[in-house]
């Protein structure tokens, strides 16, 4: 068994909970307030420009040149495709940059952003791998589950098939490979560290959509 099927065998139950999640449910069956998707495609800008500097701080600590170059492109991609999409959401509620960028981060949001450049930053380079790994692979698994379904909306329709694309695939399919890879290097508790961050930074997704569909505001 490769590193990161352990990996992902570790999130089973967390990975559940995000297919059942209403936020992830209503994607497909329509019954997601379209205002909860705003307010999370909002936050997901906010959170895509911290996660792209987080990605490019990856680059920098990647021990190979192919590393450094794959990092780099993942993070132009995240503001390129990714947001480039976003924007089409943004034009369709007629809301501007100006209006999307001031918005506040809702906290978990911020505690997501900042555990992410946290272990970037501070951590080892396989470290913040594992820290990552989530955002790339949970989005493709659950773009490829909600696929099958299509949704009534068209803007959760291209919003599932933006993460269920051969393009998406691509990279999360370039990026496992780089933490097998490193895991091979690893010890038991340098595994164990990885995994850590693997676990909390999936539990992270489940908090992002969750935030989404409550339209999660700072209490005080
Ligand atoms: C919260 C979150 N996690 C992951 C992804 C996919 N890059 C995203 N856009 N937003």
């Amino acid at each position: 068994m490769n590193f990161t099927d352990s990996l992902w065998l570790s999130i089973e139950a967390i990975y559940s909970k995000i297919l059942a999640h209403p936020f992830v449910q209503g994607l497909t069956d329509g019954s997601l307030d379209e205002s909860a998707f705003r307010f999370y495609a909002i936050q997901d800008a906010l959170y895509l420009q911290d996660f792209a500097r987080g990605l490019a701080i990856l680059g920098a600590k990647a021990d190979s040149d192919d590393d450094f170059l794959m990092f780099c492109d993942h993070a132009s991609n995240a503001i390129l495709v990714e947001r480039s999409m976003h924007d089409s959401f943004f034009k369709a509620w007629q809301l501007t940059s100006e209006q999307v960028y001031n918005t506040p981060p809702a906290p978990n949001c911020l505690l997501y952003t900042s555990y992410l450049l946290r272990v970037a930053l501070g951590l080892p380079y396989y470290e913040a791998v594992g820290a990552f790994l989530p955002c790339y692979w949970i989005y493709w698994q659950v773009g490829k589950e909600l696929v099958q379904k299509g949704s009534v909306n068209p803007l959760y329709q291209q919003w599932i098939d933006t993460y269920a694309s051969d393009e998406f695939e691509a990279v999360v399919k370039a990026v496992l490979p780089v933490m097998d890879n490193l895991a091979l290097g690893l010890t038991q508790p340098q595994k164990e560290a990885v995994k850590h961050h693997f676990i909390i930074t999936s539990k992270m997704e489940y908090l992002f959509w969750d935030m989404g569909y409550h339209q999660q505001e700072w209490e005080v």
